[in-house]
């Protein structure tokens, strides 16, 4: 459907539910979603219908159970971090949790949905190319955004030629030649499926052709936009969370010991960590990452849709059809008059008032709604969990003050990384 040009944008926390709800099957823009270089994965398809048939395919590898089943393969990569965080802290480093965190998500997406880690933890420091790559995309998506001469350009050129165009995309562009490589592979010998290291990757299903109702195998450049998609969606998300809450945390001792004590008491027996279930269970712990989805917001960008040619109504205005619409997350996250005192990092208003609940919207509402969101909490829980439980924890004074960020369609975080001195504890 064409779009006309103009574009609202609502501040009401209530357009987002007016918006983004299981009734409302709009289109995304193609202004913001074509400059993703994405167009034929789950989160870059423009209608309902195209990504829908393909979600539904993911989920099976995102559902509930199957991320509960996979959880000894997350537990396996926060293992190997510790260690990695070990060895930094005997050395008497500040740790930079900023690149630490990403490295982790990063190894986690790359060794669960492809089954071949890039082992960036073990990058000295954390300073793994991929994450570095990985940081300057924001950058090159906003210029995508805005320039389709220059999106083009970078695009349809031999890769050699856009590395040189366009510097900071260099680690992005081997990364996509690495999956285009990896699928390719699969295609040509799919016994080689059988050789990754675990079942549950998401080409096991992608490239499955019984799964579609079509019978038919999405072709390689629709399965690189996916894995692409993934690696993207799922890497920085998380991290951010995670860095944001640890900040947070080591900034505030009330919420650092009450996170502490919570822990210490389903997980007494540091060789004993507790499962998924368990720590689901945790008031505290769910707290805190709520309030670090809040405060992060996970996307800030305004996710804009076309509504339909019948028109709607928004916070009681009547929008006519092919209007671009959205409200950004953050003007749910940070509005007053629901959250007291939002820019407080304050785990403790989650447990005050279950009716919070209804304006919590990192993952966004509706049928394009996140994907990966058993995944991503699961992630938070157990490596909150282990983080805070295997270590003692305090900011070091070369980290920020506050954490500044701008919009480059995720929060981008600027002023320094957070860093982090870090102690083994034994019991
Ligand atoms: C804290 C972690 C995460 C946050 C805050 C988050 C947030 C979001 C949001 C706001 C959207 C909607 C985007 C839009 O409407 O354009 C989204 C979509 C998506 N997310 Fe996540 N996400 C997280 C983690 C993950 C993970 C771990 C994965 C998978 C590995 C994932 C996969 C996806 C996919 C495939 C979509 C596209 C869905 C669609 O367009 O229908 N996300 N996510």
């Amino acid at each position: 459907m064409a779009t006309s040009s103009v574009s609202l944008h609502f501040a009401q926390p209530q357009a987002y539910h007016d918006i983004y709800n299981n009734k409302n099957r709009w289109d995304k823009d193609e202004i913001l979603y074509r400059s993703f270089d994405a167009n034929h994965s789950s989160f870059g398809s423009i209608t309902y219908a195209e990504s829908k048939e393909r979600k539904d395919v993911m989920n099976r590898v995102f559902s509930t159970n199957a991320i509960e089943q996979t959880q000894g393969l997350i537990v396996e990569k926060i293992n190997a971090v510790c260690a990695a965080f070990r060895r930094e802290s005997d050395a008497k480093e500040p740790i930079d949790i900023f690149y630490g965190f990403r490295c982790l998500t990063v190894d986690i997406i790359t060794y669960l949905c492809f089954g071949s880690s890039v082992d960036a933890i073990e990058e000295p420091h954390f300073n793994a190319p991929i994450v570095q790559a990985m940081s300057a995309v924001g950058t090159t998506q906003v210029r995508f955004k805005y320039s389709t001469l220059y999106r083009n350009m970078i695009l349809k050129c031999p890769s050699y030629l856009s590395k040189k165009l366009s510097p900071e995309t260099a680690g992005v562009v081997d990364m996509r030649q690495m999956l285009v490589e990896q699928i390719n592979g699969l295609s040509a010998d799919p016994e080689k499926l059988a050789k990754l290291p675990h079942q549950t990757t998401i080409y096991h299903l992608l490239m499955s052709k019984e799964a579609y109702r079509t019978d038919t195998v999405p072709t390689t450049g629709s399965l690189r936009d996916e894995a692409q998609t993934v690696l993207f969606a799922g890497a920085d998300t998380v991290g951010n969370t995670l860095m944001l809450g640890s900040f947070h945390l080591m900034k505030q001792p009330k919420a650092y010991q009450a996170l502490k004590e919570e822990l210490v008491g389903v997980w007494p027996v540091m060789e004993r960590a507790p499962d998924l279930r368990t720590l689901e269970r945790l008031p505290y712990l769910t707290a805190v990452i709520k309030e670090a989805l809040r405060l992060t917001s996970g996307v800030t960008t305004g996710l804009s849709r076309v509504v339909p040619p019948e028109g709607a109504s928004i916070c009681g205005t009547i929008v006519p059809g092919k209007t671009i619409v959205s409200c950004g997350n953050t003007f749910v996250h940070y509005n007053a008059d629901t959250f007291n005192d939002p820019m407080a990092f304050s785990p403790e208003r989650w447990l005050e008032d279950p009716e919070l609940e209804k304006w919590l919207v990192p993952f966004s509402k509706g049928p394009r709604m996140c994907l990966g969101i058993n995944l991503a909490w699961a992630e938070l829980r157990l490596k909150f969990a282990h983080v805070f439980r295997n270590f003692d924890m305090e900011l070091d004074s070369s980290s920020p003050q506050e954490l500044l960020w701008h919009d480059k369609f995720l929060p981008t975080y600027y002023g320094g990384h957070v860093k982090a001195k870090m102690t083994a504890v034994s019991s």
